[in-house]
């Protein structure tokens, strides 16, 4: 299942401190050492250009990490329980999202989470199959309470649908708690949210105390105007517990958001 190199022991000590509290070398939660926590710790990552643009225009999967970058998302899904992302993200990349560091077995895999709230999402493509050749999980698909029925999509082999209320108010939307709850309750410990634009954006807005870590790798290239940002509706306080790292060509920021 290994498709990326491994990183050395300087990579993993600077990686360490932002990894969720199971995993070694890692903080405890921010809820005190030993609390029951309600939500599951979380870790925002995603790679930007440098001026912040995460893909060159909608729906367009594009390719910012380099290889060593590339090995941290990998070693970054090793560490966590599930892998959570919009079905904007679903549609447009066609992730595989399973875990392709070296070493990695099917018991290591995420589970990949997809955000769907009006079941726009096929449930085919790269997740699905490399759940039928054993090399991922079976993903969960959120969608709206009874948006099911009228979709009639049906449970399809390779994906568990699970529905959730929606906020009236802003249309198809789910309260991130909810969430984040929902997957506590499924004995998600830990989550990693790889994006895409909306998920990253709205976290960072509006609900940036569900956040435990990010981590965010910054490639040497510029997307220009036209491209998608992973820049939020509103300003956000600068980050604490700062640390930078060079992977290959990238530079790889880690830190906190004040609560
Ligand atoms: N460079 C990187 O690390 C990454 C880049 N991307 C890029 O991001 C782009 C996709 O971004 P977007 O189009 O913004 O899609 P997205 O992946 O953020 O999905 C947006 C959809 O997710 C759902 N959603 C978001 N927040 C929700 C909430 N609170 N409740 C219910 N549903 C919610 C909605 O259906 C919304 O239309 C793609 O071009 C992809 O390549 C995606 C992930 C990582
Ligand atoms: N870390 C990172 N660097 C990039 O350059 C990216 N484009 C992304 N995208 C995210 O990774 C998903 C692809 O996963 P697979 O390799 O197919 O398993 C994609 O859907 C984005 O979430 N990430």
């Amino acid at each position: 299942m290994s498709e990326t190199l491994a990183l050395s022991s300087e990579d993993l000590a600077f990686l360490g401190p932002y990894l969720p509290p199971s995993s070694l070398d890692s903080p405890q939660h921010p809820d005190g050492p030993g609390a029951a926590c309600k939500l599951p710790f979380t870790t925002l990552t995603y790679a930007c250009s440098l001026d912040g643009r995460i893909s060159l225009a909608p729906g367009t999967r594009t390719a910012l990490s380099g290889p060593e970058s590339k090995s941290l998302t990998h070693y970054l899904r090793l560490h966590h329980d599930a892998i959570l992302i919009g079905v904007g993200t679903a549609i447009a990349d066609n992730p595989g999202l399973n875990c392709r560091y070296p070493g990695a077995t099917l018991e290591a895999q995420p589970r990949p989470v997809i955000v769907d709230p009006k079941a726009r999402w096929g449930r085919h493509g790269e997740v699905v199959r490399l759940v039928g050749e054993g090399k991922g999980l079976e993903p969960w698909v959120l969608v709206g309470e009874g948006v099911e029925a009228v979709a009639g999509s049906g449970k399809l082999e390779g994906v568990e649908v699970l529905e959730l209320k929606t906020t009236e108010s802003q249309g198809a939307r789910f309260a991130w708690r909810e969430v984040f709850e929902m997957l506590a309750k499924r004995g998600v410990r830990n989550v990693m949210i790889e994006g895409g634009a909306s998920v990253i954006n709205d976290l960072l807005a509006n609900e940036r105390d569900i956040i435990d870590s990010v981590i965010v790798t910054v490639a040497p290239a510029w997307l220009g105007e036209g491209a998608v940002a992973a820049s939020p509706a509103k300003s956000v306080a600068a980050m604490t517990d700062v640390k930078w790292r060079q992977f290959g060509a990238d530079a790889v920021v880690c830190g906190r958001l004040p609560r």
